[in-house]
């Protein structure tokens, strides 16, 4: 099935099937979906990587609804892809319902997909960072990556995104958790999101965030990096727009929007290879045949961590 010339030609059911394929478990579908990717490799890494994350309630459908639909009207295409990580533990998604973004899903210049939900983050990312790449082979300049607000995938997510967005409430200046989880760090830019309800609300949680923004060190020099908006009356959407695309200028300039890019295909490539190779070492005879034992040793303090992992590394690397 030659799903890639239909695919680089728009045919958003060819995408849609090539994103299927690299989700899949099976062998033969790994090397089709290898095949694939190899293939449409040139024609990948044109879109704008954005990713965006929130807690639950803050509105990201809204907003990716309202940002989504002003791309559109100013002749962009949109995909908007999603990396779940309850998805793989109760198999109910918090994210990507259906109902979710009617305007944007019925769009024929969009594309929406939902989390794959198989495995751990680490499966669900790596089968997300291939769906973005095909999404850029179809021709969607714009890929969004959203992420609910919890656990790791945010960094999951910035680790395959160009800029990072955050989605915060009126009251996020209050206790400014996002601080304390380590996630305003990877925020290129911050958004308050629902002004509309308490805009007084909305400024002071602007001004707190700034500050809080230029004690890391990576926002030192910063401006204009906390914006509010109100995504259910699409109010604020184009600075938001503006502010990512000079974010884009500036950097593709100073060379980091590259340096960025090839960092991250090197260390996608690293933690693939860590989780070939911690598989291959799981399933391998010599260390299955010592690992419960060592395990057990290593637990009642017999032997020393270091030297378990010494010896069963010996064992993986001797036998056949
Ligand atoms: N007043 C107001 N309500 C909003 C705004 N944006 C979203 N909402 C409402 O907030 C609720 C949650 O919005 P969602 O877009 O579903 O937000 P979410 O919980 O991040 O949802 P998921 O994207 O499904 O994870 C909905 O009832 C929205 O209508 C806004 O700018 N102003």
């Amino acid at each position: 099935m030659n799903l890639a010339e239909p695919l680089q030609a728009g045919d958003r059911r060819a995408l849609a099937k090539a994103i299927t394929l690299v989700e899949s478990t099976r062998a033969d579908h790994r090397e089709q979906a290898d095949a694939l990717l190899t293939t449409l490799m040139p024609a990948t890494g044109r879109a704008l990587r954005l990713g965006i994350s929130g807690v639950p309630g803050v509105g990201k459908s809204t907003f990716i609804e309202a940002l989504g639909v002003f791309l559109i009207e100013q002749g962009h295409r949109v995909a908007v892809l999603a990396v779940d990580p309850s998805s793989s533990l109760s198999g109910g998604a918090i994210l990507g319902d259906k109902t979710r973004m009617e305007k944007l899903s019925m769009d024929t210049r969009a594309f929406i997909r939902p989390s794959p939900s198989s495995g751990t983050l680490g499966g669900v990312a790596e089968k997300t960072r291939e769906a973005l790449l095909l999404c850029e082979a179809a021709g969607y300049d714009v890929v969004i990556v959203e992420t609910v607000g919890v656990g790791q995938s945010e960094t999951a997510v910035a680790g395959m995104t160009d800029l990072y967005l955050l989605l915060q409430l009126p009251n996020a200046g209050d206790d400014l958790q996002a601080i304390k989880k380590g996630v305003m760090e990877l925020a290129d830019l911050v958004v308050i999101n629902k002004a509309d309800l308490d805009d007084q609300a909305a400024t002071r949680a602007q001004a707190q965030i700034t500050s809080a923004l230029r004690l890391l060190p990576t926002h030192a020099h910063a401006t204009q990096r906390v914006l509010k908006v109100s995504a259910l009356k699409a109010d604020g959407i184009a600075p938001v727009w503006a502010a990512l695309t000079a974010l884009r200028a500036e950097r593709e300039a100073s060379g980091a929007w590259a340096a960025r890019r090839r960092e991250q295909s090197l260390a996608w490539m690293w933690e693939r290879i860590q989780a070939g190779l911690r598989q291959a070492f799981t399933a391998h005879p010599a260390v299955q045949a010592q690992l419960d034992a060592a395990t057990v040793a290593v637990r009642d303090g017999r032997t020393p961590p270091s030297t378990a992992a010494r010896q069963l590394l010996a064992a993986f690397r001797t036998s056949p």
